[in-house]
């Protein structure tokens, strides 16, 4: 067990939808300084367990704590200014705005007073580029590039510089690098360490587990709704984690069976199941 604080944390928490139970008695903690991988199949709930989590759900039963308090967010706007900020896929930038406008998106600085105010584009650049490169990424140097013109990468990068800069406590990075090639994937698994370096308590959704294993200090398999296996780095190898993803069904195994199916069908792969 950690000696670190939880940040958040789910205690027996349900979620459903009419008849549908996306989320089954979860009880889970969010550490500071930790990386929590939440690695599951398509379907198992990750999104919903991240959405209740970031205010955009409300959890049918159980309950939500923030700093060992009782916390109850109605949007996700109030969970946000809690501290817990969500970077999705594609780091939910603008791709025809600025850097600096990115960065400073509803939160703009200004200069000028009453109706002589005007967006501080030259604090903006400066602050968003310092930001950025402070996690890392040396290769922005310009605050006025078009984000459209950013990698994949660059992008999650600058999006998770955002959220550290404003404050946020608790990352929940949605897939991250779901998208990105090897050297890009590398660059973002930096930052993730680096966010964790300064002390935020991260969440990482992914189906890849050679990324969750280059990160994570704590994992839990989400298998229909319910916590499968909870286990801390180092516990469980990487075919057994892949094997718990799959549902308990021996990755190994399976390819055997496909094998054998193809050697006796003209190497047809077999029908799928219904
Ligand atoms: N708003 C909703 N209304 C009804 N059912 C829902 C809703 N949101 C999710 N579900 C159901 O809850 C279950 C979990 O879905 P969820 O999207 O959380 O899975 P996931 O692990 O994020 O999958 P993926 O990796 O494909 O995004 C699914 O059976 C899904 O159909």
């Amino acid at each position: 067990m950690s000696a670190k604080k939880p940040v958040l944390e789910f205690r027996k928490v349900d979620k459903s939808f009419g008849h549908i139970d996306a989320l089954n008695d979860i009880s889970i903690k969010v550490v500071e300084g930790e990386v929590l991988c939440l690695l599951g199949d398509n379907g198992a709930g990750k999104s919903t367990l991240i959405k209740t989590l970031s205010g955009v759900y409300q959890p049918t039963r159980g309950e939500i704590l923030m700093d060992g308090q009782p916390a109850l967010f109605s949007s996700p706007r109030e969970a946000q200014e809690r501290g817990i900020a969500t970077v999705h896929q594609f780091g939910g930038t603008y791709p025809l705005m600025s850097i600096g406008r990115n960065f400073f998106m509803g939160s703009e600085p200004t200069r000028g007073w009453g109706p002589f105010k005007y967006f501080d584009r030259k604090t903006a650049n400066r602050v968003a580029v310092a930001e950025v490169q402070k996690m890392g990424i040396t290769r922005i140097t310009d605050g006025d590039r078009l984000v459209g013109g950013l990698s994949g990468g660059e992008r999650q990068s600058l999006a998770i510089a955002r959220a550290v800069y404003f404050g946020a406590r608790v990352l929940i990075l949605d897939e991250p690098t779901a998208a990105l090639g090897v050297k890009q994937a590398a660059h973002v698994l930096r930052i993730v360490n680096e966010a964790k370096r300064r002390g935020l308590a991260v969440i990482f959704i992914t189906h890849q587990v050679m990324h969750a294993m280059a990160v994570g200090d704590h994992f839990a398999v989400l298998i229909r709704g319910a916590i499968a296996a909870d286990f801390r780095k180092g516990q469980k190898t990487r075919e057994q984690i892949a094997d718990l993803m799959a549902g308990g069904e021996s990755i190994a195994s399976l390819e055997a069976s496909i094998e054998g199916y193809r050697d006796t069908h003209d190497g047809l792969p077999p029908p799928p199941a219904h």
